[in-house]
């Protein structure tokens, strides 16, 4: 391990980023020698008790029509708003690459479900992080697909106690966005002294 030292090209990345919206994205996405190691870097996340309660699975091709099509189809026949599901599908159906991370929480007498998702939630934002830090446009998508018990099992074989953290997007960006509105630091951070 190297010791710290200031890092001012980190800090500038971390406070420029900037999430590039999925519709925005397309081809070409990073291949497998790009993207495995932004997924080892992602999985470098803070893991209370080292459980490793969350996995990766890697969306392209046709397993993205296929969960399209289950989206269009299982939204449908569940009833679904029928304004809202093309969208739905096209998160599928025009993702350049998916990447699926999966909260699978473990029995554990110590650590709480609680702080087992929110390492995932982690790894989410790592992944979206280590990939535009690559260069790729990424960005961190859900829906009712990512907790929906039959979309999991039939699209994904999915166990019980495992859903859909996040649903994260990786390709080249068409376009720069405009920034969205941030946090007024002053109304967010308290400071306790006493
Ligand atoms: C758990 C979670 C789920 C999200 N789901 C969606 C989604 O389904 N659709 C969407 O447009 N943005 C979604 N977002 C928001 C984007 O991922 C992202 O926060 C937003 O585009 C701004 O990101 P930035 O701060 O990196 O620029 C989600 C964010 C989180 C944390």
């Amino acid at each position: 391990m190297e010791p710290l030292a200031p890092r001012p090209d980190v800090m500038a990345f971390l406070a420029t980023r900037r999430s590039r919206p999925a519709k925005t994205l397309t081809g070409p996405a990073p291949d497998r020698a790009a993207l495995e190691p932004i997924l080892r870097t992602a999985l470098r996340v803070p893991d209370h008790g080292k459980l490793e309660p969350w996995r990766l699975i890697v969306l392209e091709g046709a397993a993205l029509d296929r969960l399209a099509a289950l989206t269009e189809g299982l939204g449908a026949r569940q009833g679904r708003d029928p304004d809202k599901l093309p969208k739905q599908r096209a998160m599928f159906a025009d993702a350049p690459l998916m990447v699926a991370v999966v909260a699978a929480p473990v029995a554990s007498e110590k650590i709480p479900e609680v702080e087992q998702v929110l390492s995932a939630g982690a790894l989410c934002h790592n992944l979206v992080a280590a990939a535009q830090a690559a260069g790729w446009g990424a960005n961190w998508l859900s829906g009712w697909m990512a907790t929906d018990r039959d979309f999991l099992l039939d699209g994904l074989s999915l166990a019980r106690r495992e859903f859909v953290a996040g649903f994260v997007v990786i390709g080249s960006e068409t376009t720069v966005p405009t920034d969205r509105p941030r946090p007024d630091p002053a109304a967010k951070i308290a400071w306790l002294s006493e």
